[in-house]
Formats: structure tokens, C-alpha cells, sequence
């Protein structure tokens, strides 16, 4: 599902009118009604003496509000609306909704000054939900005065609140406040997604997210070629690798997964396993000969390999021939995880990626050796899957982690288009940009999931996901929302502090198999 900017929202609602002759006045209807049926599911269709409250500004936003106004007081709710503006200053069809409501008898309460305010106040103790219609795609900047008065007031009431379109306070484009915002919970956006409603800090003012069809048509639609979307489980579904009836171990690839040194057998574990429950038919784990025996202990399904070592005990230089004669035989590299900084290891990394006959997921330790010499990933390379966290991304690129999470979404995207590789950001809404401009936001995680041996899994699913056929891009994408998703059951059943990297691998199956048998699901973004 596309994910888009305020101007790109703008223009298709433009163009809807323009191009399609669709009445702007009926976008704005059935954005309302959209909001309606959901405040009626929310109160399980019994919405008759419901105290509502609606916020509305002076733009389109609050006329949808208006407009929500209008039918809640024709299914008996107790409505009150509390306007942001003089009703002169109210144009277009927001002007027009102010009026049909007036004409229907519903009461405007003012809501100019500080002496307004003690009355909002006092209607929020009593209030069952509160509509906030104030902002919606046409705010910038920060809320201030009586706007950041209002949303502070609402938001310390603490009541059942639904945002229209986005909540006010926050940048459709960015996800950030810079002032007070509504804390909703839940959002009805119109048409598509915004940027802002899913990447943090943005997400969690959201609250639950609903997507709403406002009767753009769909044609419009899909002939803009937007870039960025949300990765939904409709999406990986279609993507989920088929079985066949007749299919054997051999059918679905076989990994390579490079890594391990001691004290670290369990990342290599951990990824090795990943992958065999990503569905890959064969996983080899090859690690330091003197760990080898321990990865034995370890693992079952994984076959194991014992590689060359340093008198330390990590991969040395020898490991490379070993290593590209394995490979002869798989469909897929992993390497990284548990591997060490020692400089023989360093060097046998950037040694091993331009030799490569495969596509590789690179992660951990094999990232911070690349990021001591990035000219492999400048030069000729094969297919490749990065898989940075913050701290990593920020040492490839030279810079700070805090720098490098301040513009995820641009850094991602550079990066992949200047590498030619699928770059893989973790963190809280994680993101997966391709060499081709496209990039992909994953709605699945926890914060139960920042937990050591997370991210090993993860690469092991991405490399399973490649080894049975997946399009790097595709496997990274669809590997990063099933590794958030196991996140979310484990979490739903463990809660998120006791939450250990190996439950991912317990609750995966869970969700692969919930992809292979839900037909298709609206725009569902995981628990909130
Ligand atoms: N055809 C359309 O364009 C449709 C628009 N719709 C609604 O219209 C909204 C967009 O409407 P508008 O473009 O009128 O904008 P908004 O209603 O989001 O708000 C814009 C108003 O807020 C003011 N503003 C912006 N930043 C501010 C700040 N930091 N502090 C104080 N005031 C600020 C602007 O000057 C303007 O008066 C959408 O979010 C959606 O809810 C829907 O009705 C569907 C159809
Ligand atoms: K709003």
C-alpha cells in the first residue's frame, strides 16, 4: 500500500475533482461518513445519547469534522462542537458543512480565548469520545497558543479520542511534533496512509491506525508512481514462497550461514535456525573450528561445518577457500552474525564479497568490516542484502547514530540507490530501500524486540526467504514484517520484557501460517 506526502494526498485529491469530476464536497461527505462508521464500531453501533465531543479548525479537516457532526447528531448522539475559528472565517465546503449543521439545529460552542476554554474542560469530564477534527494534512510547523491550549487540554482529559486523518499536532510528512499533539486512539486516515502516521514518533501518536476509501478512484490511483509504501499482510502474503505437493528439501535452497566465534555460537545458532524456520530446506552453519562442537550441541536440523581459525579462536584469512567451495553449493550466503572484529576475520570478509557467485544478506560484524573499506560496496558486487541498525548504518556512512535516525527514510534510500544494494534499517518502524528508488516501511515490531539475537534472526529469515527463490528486496521486506510479526505474538503471550530473541523462532510458524491462510487483510498494522 502506498505511502504518501501531504502534497502527494493533496494533488490526488485535486486531480479526483479535476481529472474525474468527483465533487470535493463529496470527498469531504464521505470522509466523514468513513469516521462515523467507525466512532459506531467503536461504540458497537450503539451511539444514541453518546456524549461526543468535536474539535474542529478552520480547514477541510474541520469541516470533515463537521460533517461527522452532522450525522452523529441524526443518529441521536449528544453532540457538541467546539470551533477553532469564527464561522465567517470558514470556507469552501467546510463553510457549507458548518451550515447544514446549524440549519439542523446542532450548537456551535466558540472556542477562541482562554475564557472558552474552562467549558471545553468541564464538557470533557463528561464526554465518551472526543473527535479531533483541529488539523489534518494542511498543518506545519508547531501548535501554539489556543490550538497547543486545546490539544494539551484534551490530551491531559484522557478520553476515548479519534483523530480525522492524522492527529493534530503532527507533520503529515515527517512524523514529528514540535508541539503539543493529540495522543488518539486511533485514526481514521483518508485514501492512503501518511508518511507521518507510521514512522516514530508519529506511530505511537496514532494509535490504532484505519485506512479509509473516500471514493478516489482507484484508477487515479494506481497511475501515480509513488515509492514509498507500507508494507501490509495482503502485500507479503502474495509474496509468502508457494510449497509444492510434490516439493523436497532440495526445491527450497540451501544457506550458507558464515559466522560465530567464541562467547558469540548462539548469534550463528539463532540465524541458522531462523532460516530453516523461514522455510530454507537446507541450512550448513560453518563458525571457527573450536566452536564448532558447541554449534553441534546447539542445533539440530542445521548442519554444521567447522572453518580455519586464528590462534584466538576467530575466522582466519584460510576460512575463504572453504568457504567459496561450500558455496558452490548453496543458494544463499548469510554472514555475519557472531563473527567477531578480529582483523583476520575483517580481512576474510572483504575478501569473501567480491568473490561471491550468490546473493548474500550481510549483517553484524561482516557490515563493520565492509564499513572499513566501503569501496566493495561502490565497486561491482552481487546481489546484496544489508542489514544495519542504527550504530551500524552510521559507521558505513561515517556518521552518528543519531544523525542516521533523524533521516532514516533519506539515508536508507541514498544508500541503496549509491550501493546498488537492499539496505535493511532497523529500529522502531523498520525500513527496507531498494536500488531502484522504492522503499518499504514495516509496520510489525515491538520495543520487546530489542533484545541481543533479534537481529540474527532476522537475517537468518531473510537468507531462508532467498534461498527458496525471493527477490532479494521482496525477501528482505516480507523477512523484516515476519520477524516483527513473531515479535508482536511473542509479545502478546510473553509481554515485551522477558521477551528472548529465541521466542521469535517459537511464534514464527504461528505467523507464517496465519499469511498462508488469512485471504487477504485491510490495512491491519499489527497490535497497537
Ligand atoms: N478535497 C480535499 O482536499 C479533501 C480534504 N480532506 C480533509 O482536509 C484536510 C486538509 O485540509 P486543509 O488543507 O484545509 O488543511 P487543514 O484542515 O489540515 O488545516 C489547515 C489550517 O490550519 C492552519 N495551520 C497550518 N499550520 C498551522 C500551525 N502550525 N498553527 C496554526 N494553524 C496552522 C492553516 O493555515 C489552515 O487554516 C485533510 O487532512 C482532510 O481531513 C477531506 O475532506 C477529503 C477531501
Ligand atoms: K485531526
Amino acid at each position: 500500500m502506498y505511502l504518501v506526502t501531504a502534497a502527494e494526498m493533496g494533488q490526488l485529491d485535486r486531480l479526483a475533482s479535476s481529472e474525474y469530476l468527483v465533487p470535493s464536497i463529496v470527498l469531504m461527505e464521505n470522509a466523514g461518513l468513513r469516521v462515523v462508521e467507525s466512532i459506531r464500531r467503536h461504540f458497537q453501533d450503539r451511539v444514541k445519547n453518546r456524549r461526543v465531543l468535536i474539535f474542529c479548525g478552520k480547514g477541510n479537516n474541520g469541516g470533515d469534522g463537521l460533517v461527522v457532526a452532522r450525522h452523529l447528531l441524526n443518529q441521536g448522539a449528544e453532540v457538541k462542537v467546539f470551533l477553532l475559528a469564527r464561522p465567517e472565517d470558514l470556507r469552501g465546503d467546510a463553510r457549507t458543512n458548518l451550515e447544514i449543521y446549524q440549519k439542523m439545529g446542532g450548537r456551535i460552542f466558540p472556542l477562541l480565548g482562554e475564557s472558552h476554554l474552562q467549558r471545553a474542560d468541564i464538557a470533557l469530564l463528561y464526554a465518551d469520545l472526543v473527535v479531533d477534527a483541529i488539523f489534518g494534512t494542511g498543518f506545519k510547523g508547531a501548535a501554539m497558543g489556543l490550538p497547543a491550549a486545546v490539544i494539551t487540554m484534551i490530551n491531559k482529559a484522557h478520553r476515548d479520542t479519534v483523530a480525522v486523518d492524522l492527529p493534530s499536532g503532527l507533520e503529515a510528512d515527517t512524523g514529528r511534533a514540535f508541539g503539543p499533539c493529540i495522543q488518539a486512539t486511533w485514526t481514521v486516515t483518508f485514501a492512503l496512509p501518511k508518511l507521518g502516521l507510521v514512522v516514530e514518533p508519529g506511530a505511537s501518536y496514532t494509535g490504532r491506525l484505519e485506512v479509509a476509501d473516500i471514493g478516489i478512484p482507484q484508477k487515479l490511483i494506481d497511475s501515480q508512481r509513488f515509492n514509498l509504501h507500507l508494507l501490509t499482510p495482503a502485500w507479503c502474503r502474495s509474496c509468502l514462497p508457494k510449497r509444492e505437493a510434490s516439493g523436497h528439501k532440495g526445491l527450497y535452497g540451501h544457506v550458507l550461514a558464515v559466522g560465530g566465534s567464541p562467547g558469540l555460537t548462539g548469534a550463528i545458532a539463532l540465524a541458522a535456525t531462523a532460516a530453516l524456520r523461514a522455510g530454507a530446506g537446507l541450512v550448513t552453519a560453518a563458525v571457527p573450528r573450536g566452536v564448532h562442537g558447541i554449534l553441534e550441541m546447539k542445533t539440530t536440523e542445521v548442519m554444521t561445518c567447522p572453518l580455519p581459525e586464528t590462534p584466538g579462536g576467530y575466522l582466519s584469512r584460510e576460512a575463504l577457500d572453504p568457504i567459496v567451495e561450500r558455496l558452490a553449493a548453496c543458494d544463499v550466503l548469510a554472514l555475519g552474525p557472531g563473527l567477531s572484529r578480529d582483523p583476520a576475520t575483517v580481512e576474510l570478509v572483504k575478501e569473501l564479497l567480491p568473490r561471491l557467485k550468490v546473493p548474500a544478506v550481510v549483517d553484524a560484524d561482516a557490515l563493520n568490516a565492509l564499513a572499513t573499506d566501503t569501496s566493495i560496496l561502490t565497486g561491482d558486487h552481487g546481489p546484496l542484502v544489508l542489514t544495519p541498525h542504527p550504530g551500524e548504518m552510521a559507521r558505513l556512512v561515517g556518521t552518528t547514530a543519531a544523525r542516521v535516525q533523524e533521516d532514516r527514510l533519506e539515508i536508507a534510500r541514498k544508500y541503496a540507490r549509491e550501493w546498488q544494494v537492499v539496505l535493511l534499517l532497523k529500529g522502531a518502524r523498520t525500513i527496507i530501500a531498494w536500488p531502484d528508488g522504492q522503499a518499504y516501511i514495516n509496520p510489525t515490531g515491538n520495543s520487546g524486540m530489542a533484545t541481543a539475537g533479534s537481529g540474527d534472526v532476522l537475517t537468518g529469515i531473510i537468507a531462508g526467504l532467498m534461498a527458496q527463490g525471493l527477490e532479494p528486496g521482496v525477501a528482505a521486506a516480507l523477512g523484516a514484517f515476519l520477524h516483527g510479526a513473531a515479535g508482536d505474538e511473542a509479545r502478546a503471550s510473553l509481554g515485551q520484557h522477558a521477551l528472548l530473541a529465541g521466542d521469535l523462532l517459537n511464534f514464527l510458524p504461528a505467523v507464517c501460517r496465519n499469511l498462508e491462510v488469512e485471504a487477504g487483510v485491510t490495512a491491519g498494522l499489527g497490535r497497537d
